[in-house]
């Protein structure tokens, strides 16, 4: 119950000088004060309100109902609606105010017309709605503002994927990124060093597909006197493994057994302490390869902790929509050629497989942007080994009950006599093709001689 300790005199004032309809009534019921706007509802002066008993007036339906009567039995605010003889309706508020017993001293009724707080809620819903959409823009902002700049996190699963990258690298946990080549994951291990508490420190990357076996633990650990190991140089930073997968089962071991402790072999065969964050990426799921045997269950319990997926691009059309006309912008300004795609090219880079993803999909941008020549690029401007696919179907290749190399090779031939036939020498076909001058001429001779 909330009590009024107000002094009624200074409640009179304020009344008196209020242009709010507001009247006071005593304890049984009778007018004490009414401001200067009170009655006119009612059909009368806010004068001959005063001294009259609210339960009269109930009687004789000026006030219907009387909110006093309420206040007085509820003791405690009243909301309502009164019809007024002039039809009009009326929201009536009572708040009891109290005596140092108690007990209920005073009633203070306010009203306001019912078309008012019908403006009131109008306005109201008007304000709800522009929060709303402000709600949505801020949400917008945040959003656009949380994509790190030159990034295309358009698609729901890069969003998702980046999102819970860089939620985890507060956390300062290894991660593990799968998803095939050229999908984003050195990007999102870089994002992630760059969000989290070791920002501070080096991001380093070892590219366990391409080191040498024999140098594997020489780059980790250094050499005496001759080169300092990664792990020394990441101290307090994060070390990148690209395609931890394709380690061989020995280095997965001396690896899980250097994580495992946090702490490897000096090259003066000390045992050194280190605090490095491990981020490592494979191609695929590791559990499958945990399973056959061919990935080691210790290591795959040491980083797989928070497994994020990069899907493939084709799988991501908003992305790849929005990269197209970005990375078409970058080539341009680049090599300095100002070009439009055409709807039918854009349409058909939005079907391609692009296997080698974003990688594929830089390469062709702007392989389509160098050998252009029109302002408006068509698909006809595509590398040659795109236009031959854009401009046959395999069903006339023939590749019933025939082997897959000798179907490449009949793909392989067309490709080469098409471009023989719009370039002029075996360097501009080359170029085009991306493969060495000499394999181009090597190439013709073979079919030529078929
Ligand atoms: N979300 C993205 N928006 C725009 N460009 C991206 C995005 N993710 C990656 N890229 C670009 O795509 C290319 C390939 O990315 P990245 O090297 O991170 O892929 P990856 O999965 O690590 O490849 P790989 O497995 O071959 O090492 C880079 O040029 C990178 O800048």
């Amino acid at each position: 119950m909330s009590i009024f300790s107000i002094n009624p005199d200074r409640q009179f004032e304020i009344i008196d000088s209020s242009e709010e309809d507001l009247i006071v009534t005593n304890r049984d019921g009778v007018i004490v004060q009414a401001s200067r706007i009170s009655g006119r509802h009612y059909g009368v002066t806010p004068e001959s309100l005063l001294g009259q008993s609210v339960y009269d007036l109930e009687r004789q339906k000026v006030f219907v109902p009387a909110i006093t009567p309420l206040v007085l039995k509820e003791k405690k605010k009243v909301v309502l609606v009164q019809e007024t003889p002039n039809g009009t309706r009326e929201l009536i508020l009572g708040f009891p105010l109290f005596d140092e017993a108690g007990e209920v001293e005073y009633v203070i009724s306010y009203s306001c017309e019912w078309s008012e707080l019908v403006v009131i809620q109008g306005y109201l819903s008007e304000l709800e709605a522009e929060m709303a959409r402000m709600k949505e823009e801020l949400t917008l902002l945040r959003r656009e503002a949380a994509v790190p700049e030159g990034l295309v996190l358009a698609s729901r699963p890069t969003a998702e994927a980046f999102a819970r990258g860089l939620e985890a690298a507060e956390l300062d946990v290894p991660i593990l990124l799968y998803g095939e080549h050229g999908t984003g994951k050195a990007t999102l291990a870089r994002e992630i060093h760059g969000n989290s508490g070791r920002s501070e420190g080096a991001f380093l990357t070892l590219d366990c597909r391409t080191v040498p076996e024999a140098l594997f633990e020489r780059e980790l650990a250094g050499e005496a006197d001759e080169k300092i190991g990664m792990l020394q140089v990441a101290e307090g930073g994060t070390l990148y493994l690209e395609g931890i997968d394709r380690l061989s089962p020995y280095l997965q071991n001396r690896l899980a057994g250097w994580l495992k402790e946090k702490r490897y072999p000096s090259p003066e065969g000390v045992d050194v302490p280190f605090d490095v964050r491990i981020i490592a990426s494979a191609e695929g799921e590791l559990s499958d390869a945990v399973q056959d045997g061919t990935f080691s269950r210790e290591l795959f319990y040491l980083i797989h902790l928070v497994p994020i997926e990069l899907r493939p691009l084709m799988e991501r059309k908003e992305d790849l929509a929005a990269l197209i006309p970005r990375l078409l912008d970058e080539f341009c300004e680049r090599h300095g050629k100002p070009r439009e795609l055409s709807q039918p090219l854009f349409d058909y880079l939005m079907e391609c497989p692009w296997p080698g993803n974003i990688d594929e999909l830089r390469n062709v941008m702007e392989r389509l942007v160098i050998g252009s020549r029109e302002p408006v690029l068509g698909v006809d401007d595509l590398p040659m080994e795109y236009r031959v696919a854009a401009g046959s179907s395999l069903s006339d290749i023939g590749v019933d009950g025939r082997p897959l190399p000798l179907i490449l090779e009949s793909v392989e031939k067309r490709v080469l006599k098409l471009a023989k036939q719009r370039y002029k020498t075996t360097t501009e076909m080359a170029k085009q093709l991306g493969i060495s001058q000499p394999s181009v001429v090597r190439k013709l001779k073979k079919y030529e001689e078929d």
